[in-house]
């Protein structure tokens, strides 16, 4: 059988020097792990394109997407994950939360308190060392 591969974009979204952490809502895969906003790209969908419309449909904000991050390949025990991480800010609209179970902005040095997913954890540290 063929393993499912998913690939996936998400968003380091930026606010005065702190960043925007999501709690993955108990019924979604991976529940209650910390994320960054995003999801899958559809068939035909670019990533930036990608990633503006799941930033509206998860929490109703529009973003002006700046500069990628490496993405991160990572094998889960159910399934294969990509993620295309970019960097990224809040260009309209408050954040409200439709999907996810809580959110969080941190200094960069304090994300590693939470329980992330495990794909993320190399983001996360390509991201602390641009400061
Ligand atoms: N959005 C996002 N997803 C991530 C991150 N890290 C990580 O492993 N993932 C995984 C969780 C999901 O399996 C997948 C993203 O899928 P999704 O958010 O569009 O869909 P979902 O969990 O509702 O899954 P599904 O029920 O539709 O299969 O990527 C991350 O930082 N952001």
């Amino acid at each position: 059988m063929v393993r499912k591969h998913v690939h996936v974009t998400c968003a380091v979204i930026e606010r005065d020097g702190l960043v925007l952490s999501a709690r993955r809502s108990a019924s979604m895969n991976l529940p209650l792990r910390w994320e960054f906003p995003g999801g899958k790209i559809e068939p035909g969908e670019g990533r930036e394109e990608c990633l503006k419309r799941e930033l509206v449909e998860e929490m109703g904000v529009e973003v002006a997407v700046g500069r990628p991050l490496t993405p991160v390949t990572h094998s889960y025990p159910a399934f294969d994950v990509t993620l295309y991480p970019y960097i990224c800010s809040i260009v309209s609209g408050e954040i409200t939360l439709h999907e996810h179970s809580a959110m969080i902005w941190l200094p960069p040095a304090r994300m590693l308190e939470l329980d992330w997913a495990d794909a993320d954890l190399p983001i996360i540290l390509e991201y602390q060392g641009l400061f």
